[in-house]
């Protein structure tokens, strides 16, 4: 049975289980050259703590944002469908990659659904 979007992040393991996901959409997002630019000046700290936010965001745990939030820290990207999207695929990759199950990834991407128009053409 999927869980609730709140539920999400706990029955996934947590924090230490969340990391794991982190590293690997990292990877991903990092090797697309649709998106990888714009992370060229982004340094790793930052980097891991954006992805860390992004996936606690979407399994409804602690760090979230609110979405005036994200219009400010996408502001001057520009960002387009084409990038959203992109970003949307790694994180399902990613999901389904440590074995979520099928109704947790729809609910957590969309939920990151929800952010789309704070953060596109920004
Ligand atoms: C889809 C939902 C998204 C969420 C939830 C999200 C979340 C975040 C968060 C939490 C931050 C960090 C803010 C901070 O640390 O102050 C951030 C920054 C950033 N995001 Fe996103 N983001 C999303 C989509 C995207 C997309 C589509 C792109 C580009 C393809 C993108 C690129 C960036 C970049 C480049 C930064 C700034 C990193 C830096 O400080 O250099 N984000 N985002």
């Amino acid at each position: 049975m999927a869980a609730s979007a709140s539920g999400l992040y706990e029955k996934l393991g947590g924090e230490e289980a969340i990391a794991k996901v982190v590293d690997y959409f990292y990877d991903l997002v990092l090797a697309d050259e649709t998106v990888n630019h714009f992370f060229a000046h982004t340094d790793m700290a930052k980097q891991r703590q954006h992805q860390t936010k992004f996936i606690s965001y979407a399994l409804g745990g602690p760090n979230q944002y609110s979405g005036g939030a994200m219009a400010k820290v996408h502001a001057g990207m520009n960002l387009q469908p084409v990038h959203f999207d992109a970003i949307v695929k790694h994180l399902r990759d990613a999901l389904t990659h440590f074995g979520v199950e099928q109704a947790d990834v729809e609910q957590a991407l969309s939920k990151i659904a929800t952010l789309r128009d704070d953060i596109l053409y920004k």
